[in-house]
């Protein structure tokens, strides 16, 4: 945990660039969504960052922002939350389009983390919520209460700088939920987290999105975006090849077969496509276009002596890589320490 004289939080706050006066360009479908954004564009200097991200995140969903590091994924939550404004594009939170308006009806855990040391934990999750306009005072008590509920109970008393970097992100945490936002944006969250407090965290936002919360978070782990979000976007190379349903992203692939058989050969062979590929011993191919009833028949008849046959739906990072590319992918796994690639 880096901690600075001057939190991270107050820092985005107070550095928030002033509202483009220019009128939206582009029309939006609707006022559903929780954050519509069209045709963002960022510059700095001779850096393109951000080159065309359009996302409609609806509200209650849990989003996930997908991508490898350097894609262009604090850019763009930096550009939807108004911390930074677009040179192209137009964004709006819950139909709003100067995002600072609304700020405390939003929650948001920046990617670099930063407490002030010398603050005892619940005053410090108070403090976070003033920022956002909690009375201290009850920021204080549903400080200790969220810290109990949390399982840090007994660091209630500890100053910042006495925590695990762990527990201090966890308490960072807390102070950005603890005035109770409909949106919470929180920015490569996992990192830096145990496996253990990674299950937790997972848990936290699965029970916010069942209150009816809307949370966005970025990643470069596919895994946790596979297990909790409805919907990604998926960031590669400042631009956003895919957005929407993770359903419907895994079915942009066809399913798979993985069929073991007792037998090696005979004339059940013939059955299997011409593309079928071995992993060990089973055989790997997509469900023919006869369906898997034909296919049954011939093994049946032809005697292969089936030891097992599943069909298997393709995962997120199956789909990733097809939308983005095994660069991507690759990318995605090296920047990733080991335990959370493992968790
Ligand atoms: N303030 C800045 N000045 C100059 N270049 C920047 C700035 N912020 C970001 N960039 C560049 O913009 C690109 C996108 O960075 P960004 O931080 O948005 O990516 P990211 O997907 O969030 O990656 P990471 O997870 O590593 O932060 C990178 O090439 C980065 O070096």
């Amino acid at each position: 945990m880096r901690t600075t004289a001057r939190s991270a939080v107050m820092t985005d706050l107070l550095d928030q660039a002033p509202a483009s006066d220019k009128p939206a360009d582009k029309p939006f479908e609707s006022h559903d969504y929780a954050i519509e954004a069209r045709g963002l564009v960022k510059r700095f200097g001779e850096t393109l960052a951000v080159k065309g991200v359009d996302l409609t995140v609806p509200r209650g969903a849990i989003y996930g922002i997908l991508g490898p590091n350097g894609a262009g994924k604090t850019t763009t939550l930096r550009m939807i939350l108004g911390i930074i404004d677009p040179d192209e594009g137009v964004r709006r939170i819950f139909g709003e389009d100067r995002p600072q308006r609304i700020a405390r009806r939003i929650g948001y855990l920046p990617e670099e983390r930063g407490l002030y040391p010398a603050m005892k934990a619940p005053d410090a999750i108070a403090f976070m919520g003033s920022l956002r306009g909690l009375p201290r005072a009850e920021g204080r008590k549903r400080g200790i209460a969220m810290m109990e509920e949390y399982g840090l109970g007994h660091a209630v008393d500890k100053k910042i700088k006495e925590l695990s970097k762990g527990m201090a992100q966890t308490v960072q945490l807390l102070g950005t939920l603890v005035h109770r936002p409909e949106l919470v944006i929180l920015d490569e969250p996992f990192s830096g987290l145990d496996a253990i407090n990674q299950g937790k965290l997972e848990g936290l936002i699965r029970q916010l999105a069942a209150d009816g919360t809307t949370v966005i978070f970025s990643t470069h782990v596919i895994h946790h975006a596979e297990r909790l979000c409805s919907d990604v976007a998926i960031i590669a190379g400042g631009q956003v090849p895919y957005a929407g349903s993770v359903e419907v992203a895994r079915d942009r692939l066809p399913p798979q077969v993985r069929l073991e058989t007792k037998n090696e050969s005979g004339a059940w062979r013939n059955a299997l496509p011409a593309s079928a590929t071995r992993d060990g011993d089973a055989w790997i191919f997509e469900v023919p276009d006869t369906g898997i009833e034909p296919l049954l028949r011939a093994l049946i008849e032809g005697d292969a002596g089936i030891r097992s046959l599943s069909i298997e739906r393709a995962g997120l990072h199956d789909a990733f890589v097809q939308i983005a590319g095994e660069a991507a992918a690759e990318a995605m796994r090296s920047d990733a320490p080991a335990e959370e690639v493992a968790a």
